[in-house]
């Protein structure tokens, strides 16, 4: 579904990414960590069009990257939410805007309102979908936010660090949302996380990047089964393969 390689990126003169290959499969879900300012957010930008590379090539599902890229939601680490539309509007704000959805959205609205009402309950926010963002919990916004971000059904879904802003526990709860998202509608994901915890429970794939200029260093497979549940935290394996990602990531930082 996405393909780098040799991809490369320069602002002004200064190097960014250098030579960054990777290869993601339809339905994979991947994890990147690495130092502050190693050019996580970067790759991001890269994948979804938002910035041409310097050098290398960038393909999302199976066509060159020339420009913004359709098929790609996005969430980040603030929910933004529009404070004037209810949960229910906001999750419907992309299917307003993007086809087959939009020719749909007034003529067979009952059956947009059905799809988002779905998600909505799939999010724990069934009850929720005729409040205002400031109605509801900073972890409900993320919940609504994630919504939004996949009811148009896109094939990939990047995450900027969705949920560094909140509480530990708020956070677990929502990497199980999140995961039960992604088994209802296997889309490709895309991750971006400090929190190597975080990057284990969800990926499959964990990508680990080293200090700018940024390159990938390491390919981690996580053999975890699906789905992953709050005991997995438990087990052996899991918490291995975090202090090994942990070890990686203290001697990448202490790199020259
Ligand atoms: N538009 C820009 N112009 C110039 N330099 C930039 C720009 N965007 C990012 N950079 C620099 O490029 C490097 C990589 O930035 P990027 O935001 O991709 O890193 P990151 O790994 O996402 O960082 P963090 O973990 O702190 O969020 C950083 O040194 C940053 O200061």
């Amino acid at each position: 579904m996405v393909r780098m390689a040799g991809v490369s990126l320069k602002y002004g003169d200064m190097l960014a990414l250098e030579d960054a290959t990777l290869d993601i499969a339809d339905g994979e879900f991947v994890a990147v960590v690495g130092p502050s300012g190693c050019g996580k957010s970067t790759l991001m930008k890269l994948v979804t069009g938002l910035l041409p590379p310097t050098g290398g090539d960038i393909e999302f599902d199976r066509k060159r990257v020339t420009g913004p890229v359709r098929g790609a939601g996005m969430a980040f680490q603030n929910a933004t939410l529009l404070p004037w539309r209810t949960t229910t509007d906001n999750v419907m704000l992309p299917l307003e805007i993007v086809e087959p959805y939009k020719s749909q959205s007034r003529s067979n609205r009952k059956a947009l309102e059905d799809k988002v009402q779905n998600l909505l309950d799939i999010v724990g926010l069934g009850d929720f979908g005729d409040r205002l963002p400031w109605q509801l919990s900073g972890g409900m916004q993320q919940r609504a936010n994630l919504c939004r971000a996949i009811i148009h059904e896109p094939k990939l879904l990047m995450l900027d660090e969705p949920f560094a802003a909140l509480d530990a526990f708020t956070k677990e709860d929502l990497w199980q949302v999140l995961q039960d998202l992604w088994m209802h509608q296997k889309f490709t994901g895309i991750l971006v996380t400090h929190d190597l915890r975080e990057a284990v429970y969800l990926a499959d794939t964990v990508y680990v990047m080293s200090n700018r200029p940024g390159r990938i260093l390491h390919r981690c497979h996580i053999p975890l089964d699906r789905p992953r549940r709050p005991e997995t935290t438990f087990d052996p394996v899991y918490t291995e393969i975090v202090n090994d990602l942990r070890a990686k990531i203290a001697a990448v930082r202490n790199a020259k």
